[in-house]
């Protein structure tokens, strides 16, 4: 049976605007709050090693006020591993990084770095904390994931945003398989970057999904329509491909 599936809404682009004038306003922490009461399941956040958005301080904020669960983003280095086991969010989302990129560009490459990984997700794993791995929906990375014992996946979906068409298709299909074979193998499924309101259905209704993080689109939306209405809008289209 196709269970619930959860919608984090990631609020790094109101740090993005935020840190435009260098003051603490517009809030993360008001953002996520606003996301809590229009039905998020979860919040996360991109600490990135530049800190263009998301900064030290907020994870604190983050997990001292709201009650949902934070997924924090993070790349795989020694000065995020020690963040993560000082704060303890409930998840770590591992993803590449790369200094000069405008957004996430793709997958991490679990399998060519398995032995840097591997050592960093026991620890954060022996200190309670759920680690997900930001993958390609491709089987090597699966495989990769099982080998290197994470509990979750997130399939990057930017590809398939940005695809038309028969293109588009071919990328579905490539998350929808790649959905199941997690799954089988006992690993968590979930998915983002890039989703909008006119995208998100196909892969919501990926049965294995369990859940979307969605950010920069729900945050562009907030300017015309309000934090709430934008979360609310895309709840109701998930829950609507279910
Ligand atoms: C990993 C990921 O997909 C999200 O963190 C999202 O990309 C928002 O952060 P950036 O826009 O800084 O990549
Ligand atoms: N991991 C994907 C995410 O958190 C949100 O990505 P986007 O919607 O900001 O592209």
């Amino acid at each position: 049976m196709t269970g619930k599936l959860r919608l984090g809404v990631n609020i790094d682009h109101v740090a993005t605007v935020r840190n435009a004038r260098g003051g603490p306003t517009p809030d993360p922490l008001r953002a996520a709050q606003i996301a809590q009461a229009a039905g998020a399941d979860g919040i996360t956040a991109h600490l990135r090693e530049d800190r263009r958005h998301i900064m030290d301080a907020d994870i604190a904020h983050l997990i001292g006020g709201i009650a949902l669960p934070l997924n924090l983003e993070m790349a795989a280095t020694e000065e995020m591993v020690a963040i993560a086991l000082q704060h303890h969010p409930h998840a770590a989302c591992i993803v590449p990084e790369r200094r000069e990129e405008v957004t996430t560009e793709g997958g991490l490459d679990a399998e060519g770095q398995h032995n840097r990984l591997k050592p960093l997700i026991a620890r954060l794993s022996d200190a309670g904390i759920r680690v997900s791995l930001f993958i390609e929906p491709d089987p090597r990375q699966i495989e990769a994931a099982l080998q290197l014992g994470a509990p979750v996946v997130e399939f990057h979906t930017g590809a398939y945003a940005h695809a038309e068409g028969e293109a588009q298709a071919e990328q579905l299909r490539r998350i929808a398989d790649a959905a199941a074979l997690a799954a089988k193998n006992g690993i968590e499924p979930h998915a983002g970057h890039g989703l909008t309101y006119d995208n998100v259905a196909p892969i919501a209704a990926i049965p294995q999904l369990a859940e979307l993080n969605i950010g920069h689109f729900l945050i562009g939306e907030a300017i015309f329509v309000g934090l709430e209405a934008s979360v609310r809008r895309m709840r109701e289209l998930m829950d609507a491909a279910r």
